[in-house]
């Protein structure tokens, strides 16, 4: 069953090259040593929309960049997403490149851990959700699940562990005050103590933005975005930073990449660079 390439995505060793100095380093070591090497990566709009509705699962990347992002999965050790991308798309968050665990090889070679934010463990998983499909044919690995509760739901953490997931709880402590988010310093240094030296984060809208911010900007090691030739309209999930101002009031660009390098890749564009020089 681990060996059943059928369904598998190619990503010829061709289209691998641009994407190196990008990636975390082969070695595992970090450029921080107590945090992961952490990558931002989305698929967008060119209305900066990551999907119709907060609801919606909405396809935007072409073959190509989607075998892109999976093969950025292979390469991460964790995939962190929100609950809202969790409720509304049942992800399976798994690596469906061709020779990684369950796709060629044995046994989880190459699939990342799903990690979902999910302070007050709204998700309401089951055995059939896809995440656990995944886990019974070998193709992924369960969840961590990131709460603010100090007592999660009893009957749902026991499905987690019986699948190799969990909960892990943080005390919402932001430096902004905002007692509404977690600390991503907390969360990225927690991350790397449970084991995790390299993290791509997905998405949604609400995750991003909040990560985009001038405290946390220095987190991200690597940005890469999918940008795809469509516009969605209207009531779309964006990717829209809070605003920032000068010491005179007068607004300025809410983050500005640097080292950019764009990639035509199909009909989309993979855009590459860092929040620091
Ligand atoms: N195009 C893409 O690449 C892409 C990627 C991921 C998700 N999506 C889409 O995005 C949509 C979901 O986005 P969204 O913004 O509604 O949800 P989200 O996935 O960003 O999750 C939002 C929830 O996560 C929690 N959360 C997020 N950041 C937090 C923080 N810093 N501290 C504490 N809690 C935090 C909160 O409970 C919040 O309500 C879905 O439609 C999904 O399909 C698209
Ligand atoms: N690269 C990319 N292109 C897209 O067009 C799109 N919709 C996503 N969305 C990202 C989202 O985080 C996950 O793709 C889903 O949550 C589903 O995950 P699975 O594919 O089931 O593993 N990502």
């Amino acid at each position: 069953m681990a060996l059943d390439k059928r369904d598998a995505l190619e990503f010829p060793e061709s289209d691998r090259v641009f994407l190196e100095p990008h990636l975390p380093r082969q070695d595992g070591t970090t450029p921080r040593s107590d945090m992961p090497f952490t990558t931002l990566t989305f698929a967008t709009s060119l209305d900066s929309a990551l999907a119709l509705s907060p609801g919606a699962r909405t396809t935007l990347s072409g073959p190509q960049s989607k075998a892109m992002t999976h093969y950025l999965r292979s390469r991460h050790d964790g995939i962190l997403i929100g609950v809202g991308t969790a409720l509304a798309d049942d992800p399976g968050l798994n690596c469906r490149i061709a020779g990684v665990g369950g796709y060629g090889s044995e046994g989880l070679i190459g699939q990342p851990r799903p990690v979902v934010i999910d302070s007050n463990a709204r998700w309401d998983f089951s055995e059939d959700s896809k995440l656990f499909q995944l886990c019974r044919q070998g193709r992924g690995r369960a969840p961590w699940i990131v709460t603010t509760l100090s007592e999660p739901p009893a009957e749902k953490q026991k499905l987690l562990e019986k699948y190799g997931g969990r909960y892990i709880s943080l005390q919402m402590k932001n430096s902004t005050g905002d007692h509404h988010r977690i600390d991503w310093n907390d969360l990225l240094l927690t991350l790397r103590s449970h084991g995790l030296q390299s993290v791509m984060v997905e998405g949604g809208g609400h995750v991003i933005n909040s990560l985009l911010v001038p405290q946390y900007m220095s987190l991200i090691d690597s940005v890469i975005v999918t940008i795809a030739p469509t516009w969605l309209g209207e009531g779309g999930v964006v990717v829209s930073p809070p605003r920032r101002f000068d010491g005179e009031g007068n607004a300025i660009s809410a983050a500005r990449l640097r080292n950019v390098k764009w990639y035509p890749f199909g009909e989309d564009v993979v855009l590459c660079g860092q929040t620091q020089s």
